[in-house]
């Protein structure tokens, strides 16, 4: 059977070819213009749950969540209701998004900006350096562990801060070993998309101490934030509900309401 993680690195294959013979063609990537911003140093820094925001236009698992967003004024929203950083899905195929969209919410705001994408090989770590990028995903099943190691060493010696996730505590030993700033537990299973928040309450007792947690997918309510940082996560990324708002408002309270205090968790 041929899960969707599979199929959409088939496209990310495609993809980066194609990205190889456009430099190959027009020249290197544009250069970098703006600062990088630190994820880390807000999370170490901060006594709630440190919340990622999410722009998620679609997603495999959910269908459309809100097909016509605009990224700027989401970000403020987002920024306003206290969230620690944006996240942007960047994969046009699967999720409906696009590198333009990282770019237009980064510049509305100044918190630092997650590239969510299905990264693969250094051109695709190059290309979000370009776009303004300050974080970036890896995902720990996409790869074998050395190529792990390798694109993540590689995205930090280019500035970024690298999110490495994992789904389960087989990946832990590689994902720990790739050296990367934060680790990503991720609550939804990919081949079944069925969400389980024990996976990080399992995930996290085998992280080493010190480590920069963040639960990942399946964040409904205040109490479920409350479950994530007592089982020691620092932050939670959260997607669909807030955008399943399209109240601006209310997006702004649902995002407060889930920076719970860290309380007697350890830092
Ligand atoms: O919408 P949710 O359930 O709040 O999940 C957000 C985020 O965790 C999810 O979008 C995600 C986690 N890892 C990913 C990897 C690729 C694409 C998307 C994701």
């Amino acid at each position: 059977m041929t899960t969707i993680l599979e199929r959409i690195l088939e496209t990310k294959r495609r993809e980066v070819e194609v990205l190889r013979q456009r430099i190959n063609r027009e020249g290197p990537l544009p250069e970098r213009t703006v600062p990088f911003r630190s994820l880390a140093q807000r999370l170490r820094q901060d006594e709630r749950l440190g919340v990622i925001a999410e722009i998620k236009r679609k997603s495999p698992s959910k269908g459309v969540l809100q097909a016509n967003v605009d990224p700027a004024e989401r970000a403020r929203v987002y920024e306003q209701g206290g969230a620690s950083a944006i996240s942007v899905l960047t994969d046009e195929t699967y999720f409906h998004g696009a590198l333009a969209d990282l770019r237009v919410a980064r510049s509305a705001v100044q918190l630092p900006v997650l590239r969510k994408d299905f990264v693969i090989d250094e051109v695709q770590v190059d290309e979000a350096v370009s776009a303004g990028a300050d974080i970036l995903l890896l995902i720990a099943a996409a790869m074998p562990a050395d190529r792990l190691g390798e694109l993540s060493r590689y995205a930090r010696s280019r500035g970024l801060e690298v999110l490495l996730e994992v789904h389960g505590e087989d990946e832990v030993e590689a994902a720990v070993a790739a050296e990367p700033t934060l680790i990503g537990i991720n609550n939804r299973d990919l081949r079944t998309f069925e969400v389980d928040l024990g996976t990080s309450e399992r995930v996290l007792q085998r992280l080493p101490e010190g480590t920069l947690a963040i639960a990942e997918s399946g964040i409904m309510t205040r109490e479920d934030a409350q479950r994530m940082a007592a089982a020691g996560a620092r932050g939670i990324l959260v997607g669909e509900l807030l955008m399943r708002h399209a109240d601006l408002a209310s997006v702004r309270t649902q995002v407060a309401d889930l920076r719970v205090p860290l309380g007697a968790v350890a830092k």
